[in-house]
């Protein structure tokens, strides 16, 4: 290229394009439509918060954002595969390759050491053992918790959970991060915390990260928020609406 030509354009391409989606559930005789026609797109290179009242609907849209809750209506791509139109095989191999998984609830396996539980996604995905856990604890290292790589997760403190459960989505470099409530169970420090290394590990060009969240500690980390009332998206920009 020569000195003059024009740099190329910083895009952002959409990790999740989600269209028309709409979400019913059954509630006795009745139907109760919880999503009503979201059309957005989660940008890569971006933290996009979702944020909302209880009940808005913001873990049924991430849900169905990262293929484990099936829209009633609408389509979702993810990274440009529309991923309701794959066969239930593919989808699982899909997720299993392209999204990590960050829940309020650990989910850690009690039985099995901590590397071996920042592993499994690894493990499922067909490496053998022990390069498992070397690359498990290459990153709990990073974490600052690989002296606790041998323990069960019953002998750490929450925090230090929390952040063998972020390992774990993180392990296998999904291309998309999905979060819920990633700090709510944490104090102030830790969860700043979490979020640095997230922003680290799960924001780049070609990645994104989407976090619920009701924490109002972190809501100046985000690149972008959207804001859910009653199903349907009512603010979508890089800061909070005045009135929240
Ligand atoms: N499996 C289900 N069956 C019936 N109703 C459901 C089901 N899952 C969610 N809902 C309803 O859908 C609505 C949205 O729920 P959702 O969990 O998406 O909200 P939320 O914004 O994530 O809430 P919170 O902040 O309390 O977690 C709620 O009214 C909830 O009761």
């Amino acid at each position: 290229m020569s000195a003059s030509a024009p740099a190329p354009a910083r895009t952002h391409e959409a990790a999740i394009s989600a269209r028309g989606i709409v979400r019913d559930f059954e509630a006795g005789q009745t139907t109760i439509r919880v999503l009503h026609g979201i059309d957005t797109d989660i940008r890569s290179g971006e933290m996009t918060y979702v944020v909302g009242e209880s009940g808005s609907g913001k873990t049924t849209l991430i849900s169905i954002m990262c293929g484990i809750l099936w829209p009633t209506e609408g389509e979702v791509r993810v990274f440009g595969t529309d991923i309701y139109a794959l066969s239930d095989t593919e989808l699982v191999n899909f997720r299993l390759k392209n999204i990590g998984f960050i829940f309020q609830q650990y989910n850690l396996i009690p039985s099995i050491d901590v590397a071996a539980n920042a592993a499994v996604p690894l493990i499922a995905g067909g490496m053998g053992v022990s390069e498992a856990r070397e690359r498990a604890k290459a990153l709990l290292d990073k974490l600052n918790i690989a002296d606790q790589a041998d323990k069960l997760p019953n002998q750490l403190s929450g925090g230090q959970q929390q952040r063998v459960a972020i390992a774990r989505a993180l392990v296998h470099e999904p291309r998309l991060v999905v979060c819920d409530e990633p700090t709510a169970a944490l104090d102030a420090r830790s969860g700043r915390r979490v979020m640095d290394l997230l922003r680290e590990v799960a924001v780049a060009e070609d990645r994104a990260c989407i976090i619920v969240t009701h924490d109002n500690r972190i809501f100046d980390l985000a690149d972008r928020i959207l804001v859910l009332e009653d199903g349907r998206v009512i603010h979508d920009g890089a800061d909070m609406p005045e009135d929240q």
